[in-house]
């Protein structure tokens, strides 16, 4: 088998070497982000200590590699780590001295003593040779000398080092040796595994494909030099079988799809034509080299030619339910249960608890089956609905699969009859652990009073009254069960049906009585009857504070700086002699920039649309705002408008004011893109709009409350920490604030709590915050690399780094809508000036989404321009495609050139 051994950066796994099956990882961390990153392969950490490998196998890792040296003489504890999950790691020093450590004679050394340490302990050895050490002992295997490689391959085959259990051994190069197909090849032979470089893979080094084969020792046993291939999916389920070689396997590996190899055909890019595609997850040998394994999610109606999922019929169980509630979440027959449930959290989270006690109280066989299968129905909706597939499920138990400590297992007051736990801790090494269903955490400069006891399943939250302590819920991580800490990862609900019932009409109105219903709904709404709704440029602009003005010129010059920056210029390709490929881009001519004004008065939202409108060259730029109560707008955000360029203003907001750009009314111009952040009837409405193709509007991305995650640890600066939590909390109720406490003692994390509550007492919005900040939470964990794996599966709109060497950590950040380094970056700067965009993915949306940039306000257009000699070139190609796919016109276009030519 073939081991990329992996340095950072490990998004190297997000390439062709993550779809190997094991990665070995140059040290702890690497393979802490590794497996944080969600990587596939199975991982080997290094580890320096037994509790390092406890720590890392607990993490994900699939094998701790010890230092022989440090844990093969017995210095190490690792009782109770299946000897499976360890490996020994030898250097023999082939210092070319003459020692006897050298050459051949060091490698057969090194496995007598993997025998001497006792490898029962360890399921494998790991060899770390020079070149010339590979070199002899490939030699003396070659020669079929009984030392080295030869041993090795005596060793491996017997699966024995020392008779009590089977034993694999690797082989790696150090000293900067570089590894040939050849040597693959002979160490496959051995029936050893090749730890390679992953620098050493790929474009600078051995083609990928081929040092798999060879390091698998895969040899087809067909006449045509085919490998067999077993496509299976993310359930091991067998698709099917097809055939595969290294031209194929490359091609499969950088496309990161299936791609095979047709016996009729050649190469074949499964479901180029029919949409069936497949994305590739994993690529194996089978155990005696002569099948590969391709492990595939398939697109589409399924593998098989004929529509089915499978070569063999349909899918089945689990599988089968999966894929129903998944094509039901997409298109639910009106009236369709399932889609009751989708649209009614309360009724599927009773049918959930209801359905659980229906399984436990079950006692006949028959009974416990079909309760339980009736329970994986709503669990499986409930993971549908929040996006989770059943492949995530088993990634989950596979992961848990790993661990090596065992949590005692006890079941929650709630769901026993053990006595509760205690309502208020009241010491120091209390407040340390925590419960997740103890709120009532005291600091001592927190008033303590009473606030309700919740749990995080079940939360019953409500605001801090006036005089009460103003603060998060606390929850230890270690504590957590699963669904506990999916439940934080969560935000708050919202029921997007009650949403879409009351947004539906407003833009129905808006869309068949035009500026009617746009002046009525505004009257009803934002409480003022205006005479007109849309102000055309130039905007009589009011002269305003020199402070004021100077500011916003000043955020205008750093805001354009940075989104002119983004303009790239087009790429040009000549992919072939005379093929000339380009890609360029256009602004998006007419763009709808919606501009919050509800609760606060945002100009800076208006600028942080409108510069990017402005630099990308948007012919009409409308930007939509509600009116005060006097029917005038804002005069900053007039002011900003003038600024950008902007045509149009209409005064409006929430759901009419979306409706009335993506439409049009009598005055209101249709755009062609509506963006910006809002309240949950401006983002319902955009969603609306997106959907109706009978509006043709694009949107930027679902933005919604605002939120923002802070890692700190014992060196950051608690009034800091305290006053960028409250940025974020101040903006509305629905705000949620997260504080990822890394190995704090329970006086750090009071002087914290003490600095929210009284900061948060002298703010003006202090009502809107005792609605967020009892809804927020802090968790603690354990480490940065814990903090750094929770905040990647939130994925928060803003985090703040205030931890020692926070530069350090971007490099580990996947997912967030905007990152602020180090305590002198608080989240405002970005907000207001800085020069980066303030309209960022929330709810979890930086997953996918990116925030407002340049890019957003542009689409991209190819061109391609072929010479005479050019066509020449490439007909022959596109001829023979045309002529697979049976289209005789396409292939006619080319030919009646060709001709003349
Ligand atoms: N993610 C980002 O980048 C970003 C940036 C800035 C602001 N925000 C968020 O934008 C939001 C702004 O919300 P806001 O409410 O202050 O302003 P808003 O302009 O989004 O909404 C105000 C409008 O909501 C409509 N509305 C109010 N009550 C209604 C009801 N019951 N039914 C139908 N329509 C109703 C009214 O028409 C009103 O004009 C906040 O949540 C803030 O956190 C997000
Ligand atoms: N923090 C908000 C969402 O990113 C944007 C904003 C506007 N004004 C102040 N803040």
């Amino acid at each position: 088998m073939l081991v990329p051994k992996i340095t950072t950066p490990v998004q190297a796994l997000q390439g062709p070497i993550g779809l190997l099956p094991a990665v070995l990882c140059a040290d702890g961390a690497t393979a802490a982000a590794a497996i944080d990153g969600g990587c596939a392969a199975a991982v080997w950490a290094p580890a320096a200590s037994a509790e390092a490998a406890r720590a890392l196998l607990d993490a994900g890792a699939a094998v701790a590699v010890l230092d022989a040296a440090a844990a093969g003489a017995g210095g190490m504890d690792a009782s109770g780590i299946d000897a499976s999950r360890i490996a020994l790691r030898y250097a023999p020093d082939g210092d070319g001295d003459g020692d006897g450590d050298d050459g051949a004679q060091g490698v057969a050394r090194a496995l007598e003593a993997a025998r001497a340490d006792g490898v029962a302990r360890a399921g494998a050895v790991v060899l770390e040779l020079t070149a010339a050490q590979l070199a002899a002992a490939t030699a003396a295997a070659a020669g079929g000398e009984r030392s080295a490689l030869a041993g090795l391959a005596r060793a491996a085959e017997a699966r024995v080092l020392d008779g009590s259990g089977p034993v694999r051994v690797l082989v790696g190069l150090r000293g900067g040796a570089a590894w040939t197909l050849g040597a693959l090849a002979a160490v496959a032979a051995a029936g050893a595994d090749a730890v390679v470089a992953g620098d050493q893979l790929g474009a600078a080094g051995l083609p990928l494909a081929e040092a798999f084969i060879a390091a698998s020792g895969l040899a087809s046993d067909r006449a045509d030099g085919l490998l067999t291939t077993a496509v299976v999916d993310e359930q091991g389920v067998c698709l099917g079988v097809v055939y595969s070689n290294a031209e194929s396997l490359a091609a499969a590996l950088a496309a990161g799809q299936g791609v095979y190899w047709s016996r009729k055909r050649g190469l074949w890019r499964k479901g180029l034509t029919s949409g069936a595609t497949q994305t590739l997850l994993g690529v194996a040998a089978d155990c005696d080299g002569d099948v590969l394994c391709f492990r595939v999610r398939q697109a589409g109606a399924g593998f098989c030619h004929r529509g089915t999922r499978t070569c063999f019929g349909p899918a089945a169980g689990l599988a089968r339910l999966a894929q129903t509630v998944a094509e039901r979440r997409a298109r639910a027959p009106e009236g369709s249960y399932t889609r009751r449930l989708f649209g009614d959290a309360a009724l599927l989270r009773a049918k959930l608890l209801e359905e659980a006690a229906e399984l436990a109280d079950a006692a006949a066989p028959a009974d416990v089956a079909f309760e339980a299968a009736d329970l994986l129905y709503f669990a499986m909706v409930k993971c549908a609905a929040h996006g989770v597939s059943l492949a995530d499920v088993e990634r989950s138990l596979d992961r848990k699969h790993l661990r090596v400590t065992r949590r005692p297992g006890n079941a929650k007051p709630q769901f026993s009859s053990a006595p509760a736990l205690p309502a208020v801790a009241t010491t120091a090494s209390a407040l340390d652990t925590t419960s997740v269903l103890d709120t009532s955490v005291p600091s001592s400069s927190v008033p303590r009073t009473s606030i309700p006891r919740t749990s995080i399943l079940n939360p019953a939250i409500r605001p801090a009254r006036p005089g009460e302590p103003i603060r998060m819920r606390v929850f230890a991580a270690a504590d957590l069960s699963p669904a506990e800490r999916a439940a934080l990862l969560q935000r708050p609900i919202v029921d997007s049906a009650e949403i879409m019932r009351r947004v539906r009409p407003i833009v129905d109105a808006v869309r068949a009585n035009g500026d009617a219903a746009v002046l009525e709904l505004t009257e009803k709404f934002d409480r003022v009857r205006l005479a007109q709704t849309v102000v055309r440029a130039p905007f009589d602009v009011p002269a305003l504070p020199a402070p004021v003005r100077a500011a916003i010129d000043q955020a205008y010059a750093n805001v354009r700086a940075f989104h002119a920056a983004q303009l790239e210029p087009p790429t040009r390709v000549e992919t072939m002699p005379g093929v000339t490929c380009t890609r360029f881009s256009r602004a998006i001519e007419r763009v709808g920039l919606y501009v919050p004004g509800g609760t606060a008065v945002l100009p800076s939202s208006a600028l942080m649309l409108g510069v990017p409108a402005q630099v990308a060259g948007c012919r009409e730029i409308v930007l939509a705002t509600p009116p005060r109560a006097d029917g005038s707008i804002v005069p900053e955000v007039l002011y900003v408008a003038h600024k950008v360029g902007a045509t149009a203003i209409v005064k409006a907001g929430g759901a009419q004011a979306i409706a009335a750009m993506a439409y049009g009314t009598e005055s209101v111009p249709k755009v062609d893109k509506i963006c910006g952040p809002g309240n949950q009837y401006v983002t319902a409405a955009k969603m609306l709009a997106q959907n109706d193709t009978a509006a043709m509007v694009a949107i930027d991305m679902p933005a919604g409350p605002s939120e923002l995650l802070v890692i700190a640890d014992a060196t950051s600066n608690p009034a800091y920490v305290a006053s960028d939590l409250l940025s974020q909390a101040e903006h509305g109720p629905d705000s949620q604030v997260v504080l990822l406490a890394v190995d704090l003692s329970a006086a750090q994390l009071a002087a914290i709590e003490a600095e929210v509550h009284a900061q948060a007492e002298r703010l003006p919005r202090v009502d809107v915050v005792r609605q967020s900040i009892p809804k927020s939470f802090c968790l603690q964990v354990a480490s940065l690399r814990d903090a750094l794996a929770f905040s990647n599966a939130y994925a928060p709109e803003h985090l703040i780094l205030h931890n020692d060497r926070a530069a350090d950590c971007v490099a580990d950040v996947v997912n967030a809508g905007s990152v602020f380094v180090g305590p002198y970056s608080p989240e405002s700067c970005g907000d207001y000036a800085s020069g980066t965009n303030h309209t960022l993915p929330t709810y979890g949306f930086s997953r996918m989404y990116s925030g407002v940039s340049t890019a957003t306000f542009l689409k991209h257009i190819t061109s391609q321009e072929l010479t005479r000699d050019g066509l020449a070139n490439i007909g022959p190609t596109v001829m023979a495609l045309a002529e697979v796919e049976e289209l005789e016109a396409h292939r006619n276009a080319v030919a009646i050139r060709l001709a003349d030519i």
